[in-house]
């Protein structure tokens, strides 16, 4: 089925390892701030980390700020803001040009009067993208839509992607794909086999990229999508990476159980219906 379970008994590839954050790593809540981040979480990470030999990173529609503080202690490479910052395995930070910074804080203030009519909207403003949460409101949708539209015409350079209950502004140059290329030309990186694994409509560019690169996109959840794979649940991604992590540090995949059928797979074929 999976390409894991072909590749049984053999010599495994280096594998480079992305991740979104939200709806993959942790669960959705209900509002930005109030994500629940499992306590052994930063610790399987580092684990993890360390086992692809440090050729693993989060790539996130948030700030790069916001996964460190998520994460504490941790700093994995990290592209934020669909990849208009990003932070490089070697901690150097490649940060947000002064015209896109500046033009996202212009869109946010565009936007922001919306809110004193509907204070259940929630603005999250970035350095270098803006998001417009109405998770809390979905009769407002098309209002935001409308709002963030008109605000992003004034700015050629930007682009509306929709996400779970959000519409974001993103500096057009930049996604998630571009952003899993870039960190795929440095080391650690260089030269392994790419897997991305997200949920959203924003993680389809990284999809894509890691599979043109020969690697695979894994998809958590329902919905179309590119992936060549796909994953049920947040808690599934997490025996996955521990899995992975652990044939990483063996260098080998593990025999198969004796009786395949006594496991549920983690992973099955996208397009199997
Ligand atoms: O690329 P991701 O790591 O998946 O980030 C995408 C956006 O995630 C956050 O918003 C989403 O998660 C919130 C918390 O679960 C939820 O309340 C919201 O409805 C979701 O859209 C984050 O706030 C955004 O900045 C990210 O771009």
């Amino acid at each position: 089925m999976s390409e894991l379970t072909e590749a049984r008994g053999t010599v495994a590839p280096l594998l480079a390892v992305f991740t979104d954050f939200d709806g993959t790593l942790v669960e959705i809540a209900e509002t930005p701030d109030a994500v629940e981040v499992p306590s052994e979480l930063a610790d399987g990470l580092d684990q993890a980390a360390r086992d692809f030999d440090n050729a693993f990173a989060v790539i996130t529609g948030r700030e790069v700020a916001d996964i460190d503080r998520f994460l504490s202690p941790l700093h994995l490479p990290v592209a934020g803001a669909h990849g208009a910052q990003r932070r490089r395995a070697d901690g150097t930070m490649l940060e947000v040009d002064a015209e896109i910074s500046a033009a996202a804080d212009d869109i946010a203030a565009a936007v922001a009067p919306l809110l004193e009519r509907h204070p259940e909207l929630i603005l999250e403003p970035k350095d270098g993208a803006v998001a417009l949460h109405y998770r809390q409101a979905p009769e407002l949708e098309q209002e935001c839509l409308l709002i963030m539209r008109e605000a992003v015409a004034e700015h050629l350079d930007f682009v509306l992607v929709p996400g779970k209950m959000v519409i974001e502004a993103r500096p057009a140059g930049y996604d998630k794909g571009s952003a899993l290329r870039a960190f795929m030309q440095e080391e650690p990186f260089l030269g392994r086999t790419p897997i991305f694994i997200g949920d959203d409509r924003t993680d389809e560019d990284a999809f894509r990229v890691a599979q043109e690169m020969g690697g695979i996109g894994i998809k958590l959840g329902p919905g179309e999508t590119v992936a060549r794979m796909r994953i049920a649940d947040v808690a599934s991604v997490h025996a996955l990476l521990r899995g992975l992590a652990e044939i990483a540090r063996r260098h080998e995949l593990p025999a198969a159980p004796e009786d395949e059928n006594d496991e549920a797979p983690l992973l099955r074929d996208a397009t199997a219906h």
